[in-house]
């Protein structure tokens, strides 16, 4: 909650754009207000990763290409986390691997270890898919933007998928 001079009150957490423009915030009280949030925090460099979508839209490849990226230096320190991003579960519809992504900025916040979940986009896996979610998660969805015009269900599935985001972070 941001506190103005006037002691209104607005939960910037649910739709900061519009409640900044609508109580003339200056840029600098919404930088302090952004700094304060992070008094009390602790970095936790460990985030779930999800990847969905339909068939065959490129998500292992997608992260097989995020995994290539982090490792294109060859020094011992890549080669070591390299060796530790490796599939540690493997389903049927399911592909549990770690991506550890080191290129943040030296000394700020250190490399981020991303717990990656990399499910099978064919149509009778995507209703299981929300029973995964959780608030901590970071979501991927890929779609075949060659495909878009052509098959509205493209779009359904999208928003399916991004209604019951919003219902688990709620
Ligand atoms: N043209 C094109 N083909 C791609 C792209 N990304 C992936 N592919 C190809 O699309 C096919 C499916 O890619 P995957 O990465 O296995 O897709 P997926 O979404 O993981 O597939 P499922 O696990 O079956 O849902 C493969 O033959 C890829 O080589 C892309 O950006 N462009």
């Amino acid at each position: 909650m941001l506190g103005t001079q006037s002691t209104e009150m607005i939960d910037i957490t649910k739709e900061p754009l519009a409640s900044f423009i609508a109580n003339n915030y200056r840029t600098v009280e919404i930088i302090a207000y952004m700094k304060s949030l992070c008094d009390d925090t602790k970095i936790y460099n460990r985030m779930r990763l999800m990847l969905l979508g339909g068939e065959q839209t490129g998500k292992t490849s997608l992260l097989q290409a995020f995994k290539r990226e982090s490792f294109h230096n060859n020094n011992t320190i890549q080669q070591f986390l390299r060796r530790k991003s490796t599939t540690i579960r493997n389903f049927p519809i399911l592909d549990i691997s770690e991506w550890i992504y080191d290129k943040t900025p030296r000394g700020l916040i250190g490399p981020i270890t991303f717990r990656t979940w990399d499910f099978g986009g064919q149509h009778e896996f995507q209703t299981i898919y929300q029973y995964f979610f959780t608030r901590r998660t970071l979501y991927l969805i890929c779609w075949k933007m060659t495909e878009y015009d052509m098959n509205e269900q493209i779009f359904d599935t999208i928003h399916n998928i991004l209604i019951n985001i919003q219902v688990k972070k709620k």
